[in-house]
């Protein structure tokens, strides 16, 4: 075994920015230089230190792994690699088990080993993709109340409009809950995810306004409220929360405090990376017009006037190649992390316990030794393209895959299939892009789209700028 302080990197000595800096300036772009510099194992720092998404207290380094190989290393060797949250770092009062934090925020990132193994199986059946897709009906009817006034707004900002949808989608199926019903316990669990996950980027960042306060202030209400619909979920309406209750496994009954973090999670996990997606779904297709096209063709072909039906959706392949498609250009899970444990190895190296590990998804989806002109949204790519589960990985793989990988497909499916035959979305004439990588892919400032009643439409070219454009071509 290689020493790890010989693993390749920038040099400490040499270094004439702060790494931690250059990467946070543009994670993917930094990212991609290290790879190309340095190979598939490379320390963000040689000779590790400082951790990048774990306080330097907590981590003896940070390596990125790139690849495909050095993914399923990872992947394939969970005891080796752990998972970890991302949330207690921030709140020493985690480590209390009485804090309502804590208990909201323990769910399957926060398990390893047996535990995770076990958890996992109490919550998995749900998922299953013949439940899923039994709320067609709803993501098509939350669809259209969220989006009824979007044409008369003028331009939206596509980023705050996906993450509204999302969340009312995932509230209503994780929990049981209409959106409208509900519009205070709504806006409450939004803002304060928000405030959550403003605290892990102000933590990266070193934001001077970091709101964890807030987060705290509001744990112990939100536990009260998620608590209450565990109680209530047997007299609900068919949902995640309600399976949970009703259909567990003999002697998997989950307990009312490990349910109420399991829907966190679910709500957590769920809502930025369905928002991201049906973001840079919509966004890819309102700068590939042809695709658009073709894929609202189709739509209309299935619906002929109808509903959508599991069957109909099914049948839609296209449909099925733009979303499989946009997760690889644009993976809302870009880079992915574990934490290494005593006698973990990555190529020649032994990695130390408590080295930060990064694998990203999004490089491997850009490699040009898998995918034909990497760089190019072609949906068409995937009538014949049969990527290993390492060389296609939107939702990681391994035994700690996305569990809400089905679902979130269905909810994709779900919001195209209303808006497209409906709307043409149209971006401005002149837009700049910026990626941004906090836990999801989200681009970097507003991203405006001008909604068109489709009988209105007469589609015309925008000039896309900005850091997009060293990882995707545009026509
Ligand atoms: C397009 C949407 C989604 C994407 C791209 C996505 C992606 C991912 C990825 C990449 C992982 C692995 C993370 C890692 O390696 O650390 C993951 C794990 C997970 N996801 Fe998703 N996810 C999505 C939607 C959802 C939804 C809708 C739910 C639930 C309602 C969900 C629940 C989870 C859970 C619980 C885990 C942890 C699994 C475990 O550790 O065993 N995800 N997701």
């Amino acid at each position: 075994m290689t020493a790890y302080h010989l693993i390749p990197g920038p040099d400490p000595a040499s270094a004439t920015s702060d790494p931690i800096r250059s990467y946070l300036a543009d994670p993917l772009g930094h990212m991609s230089i290290l790879y190309e510099r340095y190979g598939d194992v490379v320390a963000l720092v040689r000779g590790g230190n400082p951790g990048l998404y774990l306080p330097e207290t907590t981590t003896t380094g940070t390596v990125f792994a790139f690849g495909p190989k050095q993914a399923e290393v990872i992947l394939r060797n969970p005891t080796q690699f752990h998972s970890h949250s991302l949330i207690s770092p921030l709140f020493p009062e985690c480590e209390n088990k009485d804090s309502s934090l804590r208990r909201i925020t323990t769910g399957l990132f926060s398990h390893n080993g047996s535990v995770h193994q076990c958890q996992r199986k109490k919550v998995m059946p749900p998922f299953q993709r013949s439940f899923v897709e039994t709320f067609s009906p709803d993501i098509t009817c939350i669809t259209a109340e969220i989006t009824s006034t979007w044409d008369q707004k003028g331009p939206i900002d596509l980023a705050q409009e996906s993450t509204t949808l999302a969340l009312a989608i995932l509230w209503h199926i994780v929990l049981g809950e209409k959106g409208k019903e509900y519009p205070h316990l709504l806006s409450h669990t939004r803002s304060w995810l928000e405030h959550l996950i403003g605290a892990s980027k102000g933590y990266t960042l070193n934001l001077p306004d970091n709101p964890q306060d807030r987060v705290r202030d509001e744990a112990s209400s939100i536990e009260a409220t998620f608590r209450r619909l565990w109680q209530e979920a047997l007299q609900k309406e068919q949902s995640i929360l309600t399976q949970l209750c009703r259909h567990a496994p003999q002697g998997a009954a989950l307990s009312e405090t490990e349910g109420i973090g399991h829907l966190f999670t679910f709500v957590m996990a769920g809502y930025e990376t369905v928002a991201s997606s049906i973001l840079w779904t919509l966004f890819l297709l309102a700068s590939h017009p042809n695709q658009m096209a073709q894929l609202t063709e189709e739509i209309e072909g299935h619906l002929n006037g109808g509903d959508p039906s599991a069957e109909t959706i099914r049948h839609m392949t296209y449909l099925d190649h733009v979303i499989k498609e946009s997760l690889r250009v644009l993976p809302a899970a870009p880079i992915c992390w574990r934490i290494a444990q005593q006698g973990a190895h990555l190529g020649p190296w032994e990695i130390p316990a408590g080295t930060e590990v990064i694998y990203s998804p999004f490089h491997i989806h850009h490699l040009a030794g898998f995918y034909d002109q990497p760089n190019t949204f072609s949906p068409d790519r995937w009538a014949t393209l049969r990527p290993s589960a390492f060389e296609y990985l939107p939702f990681s793989a391994g035994p700690r895959k996305c569990i809400g990988a089905s679902l979130a497909t269905h909810i994709i499916k779900g919001v195209l299939i209303y808006l497209l035959p409906r709307y043409h979305f149209q971006l401005p004439d002149r837009i700049k892009v910026n990626l941004q990588v906090g836990i999801t892919l989200q681009p970097a400032a507003e991203l405006p789209m001008k909604i068109i009643p489709r009988h209105l439409a007469s589609p015309t070219p925008s000039e896309i700028e900005g850091n997009i454009r060293h990882h995707l071509k545009f026509q």
